[in-house]
């Protein structure tokens, strides 16, 4: 059997990293997420650095074009861990050490520049300042703020942090031992290593965005099934998912729980008088002022039309009442602020008591409530 030759492996990679950069937007078609579209250009990217690389050992070191073309391959490097850093922060939420890798991404390649006539000190510089950055990544892994948990993260953070590991020690290597580590393509065993763990890293790590890619799909679909288009909250069926368990709770842990029910009023008169536009913008504007008020654990839906409904766990009968004051006076300022007009309306609240069992009966009963301050003159809180 031949003896790997790193040269090979280099050009396996730049072949593999090519293909999967070309053919990837076949498979994940052209509307991407703007997350999906960072990990396909960091991709991209990732080839452009060692086309620059094999291009570059064409030429004699110091000759200009060797290092233009390795300093291209290092802002190369530095570009694909960026745009894959924005990858996880738009999966994953903010991510940690952004300014460090910001600092990291755009010194990498200048120190790489001024200290290219020193061997050591070029190999030491890029590559541990490259470890540094991929570490970054593989923490930017870990602990997401967003519902995108699933265990890719897992497989890219493995890939991440051996790649930065192996990094380091080529970096070392070049630093203390020039000799041993003459160049990129040197058969040393760590080189070659690195060169497999970056082929094998490159697969995983492919595989892993397009799982994040399908794990993203997927709570976007699931999100259509429950979510009100117009306003962002809940619809009914959403609200039925998450509505029931809170009540559940509440009855076990004998805990007070409150419902409001939510109706505008006159709202035909807002269509036919303003146009559709004028009646969806007061319905966006009535969801974002429940938001603005409501608490972690408020279940918030549009049930249909203008009705809305509110459940507020651990809420008494005097906090449910100064909610629903927030409520009136924040609309009352933000309809005339935003649409120009003003538009008001009922509300039916009601609390769990010792004898309801279910939900649709504490629901029954804020619904009674609302009619009642519908026939009362509406613009009011009517408690039951
Ligand atoms: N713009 C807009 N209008 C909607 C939407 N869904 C329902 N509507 C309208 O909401 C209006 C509801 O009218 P009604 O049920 O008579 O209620 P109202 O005019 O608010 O009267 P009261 O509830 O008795 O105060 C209807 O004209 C519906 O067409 C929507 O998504 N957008």
């Amino acid at each position: 059997m031949t003896a790997l030759d790193p040269q090979t492996l280099l050009t396996l990679n730049v072949v593999n990293l090519l293909a999967l950069a070309i053919l990837l937007p076949f498979i994940m078609g052209q509307k991407l997420s703007s997350a999906a579209q960072a990990a396909r250009r960091s991709l991209i990217v990732h080839s452009g650095a060692w086309i620059a690389v094999i291009l570059s050992e064409l030429w004699p070191t110091n000759w200009w074009l060797n290092i233009s073309l390795s300093t291209v391959s290092m802002i190369c490097y530095s570009s694909c861990n960026w745009l894959l850093y924005q990858a996880l922060t738009n999966w994953l939420g903010e991510r940690p050490f952004r300014r460090p890798l910001i600092v990291l991404a755009i010194v990498m390649p200048i120190g790489y520049f001024l200290f290219f006539d020193t061997y050591a000190w070029r190999v030491g510089w890029a590559n541990l300042l490259i470890a540094i950055q991929v570490a970054i990544l593989a923490n930017a892994t870990l602990r997401p703020k967003t519902r995108l948990v699933g265990p890719w993260r897992y497989v890219l953070c493995l890939c991440l942090g051996s790649m930065s590991v192996f990094t380091l020690a080529r970096g070392v290597l070049g630093f203390f031992f020039e000799p041993l580590y003459p160049n990129f393509a040197a058969p040393h065993p760590i080189n070659l290593i690195s060169l497999v763990i970056a082929n094998i890293t490159m697969v995983l790590g492919s595989v892993s965005v397009l799982v994040a890619w399908r794990e993203e799909a997927e709570l976007q679909l699931r999100d259509l099934t429950v979510i009100d288009p117009l306003t962002g909250l809940l619809n009914r069926r959403g609200w039925s998912e998450q509505a029931t368990p809170a009540f559940s709770s509440s009855l076990r842990h004998q805990l007070p729980l409150a419902l409001l029910a939510l109706d505008l009023d006159f709202f035909k008169r807002i269509n036919d008088e303003r146009g559709h536009e004028a009646g969806d913008a007061a319905l966006r504007l009535f969801g974002e002022v429940l938001r603005q008020q409501a608490r972690t654990g408020d279940v918030l839906a549009r049930m249909g039309g203008e009705e809305f409904c509110v459940l507020l766990p651990l809420t008494d009968a005097e906090a449910a009442k100064a909610f629903e004051a927030r409520i009136r006076t924040t609309l009352e300022e933000a309809a005339v602020a935003r649409l120009g007009f003003s538009f008001s309306y009922s509300a039916g609240l009601t609390h769990r008591s010792a004898d309801d069992r279910d939900l649709e009966k504490l629901q029954l009963r804020a619904d009674e409530a609302l009619y009642l301050a519908k026939s009362e003159g509406r613009a009011r809180l009517v408690e039951r």
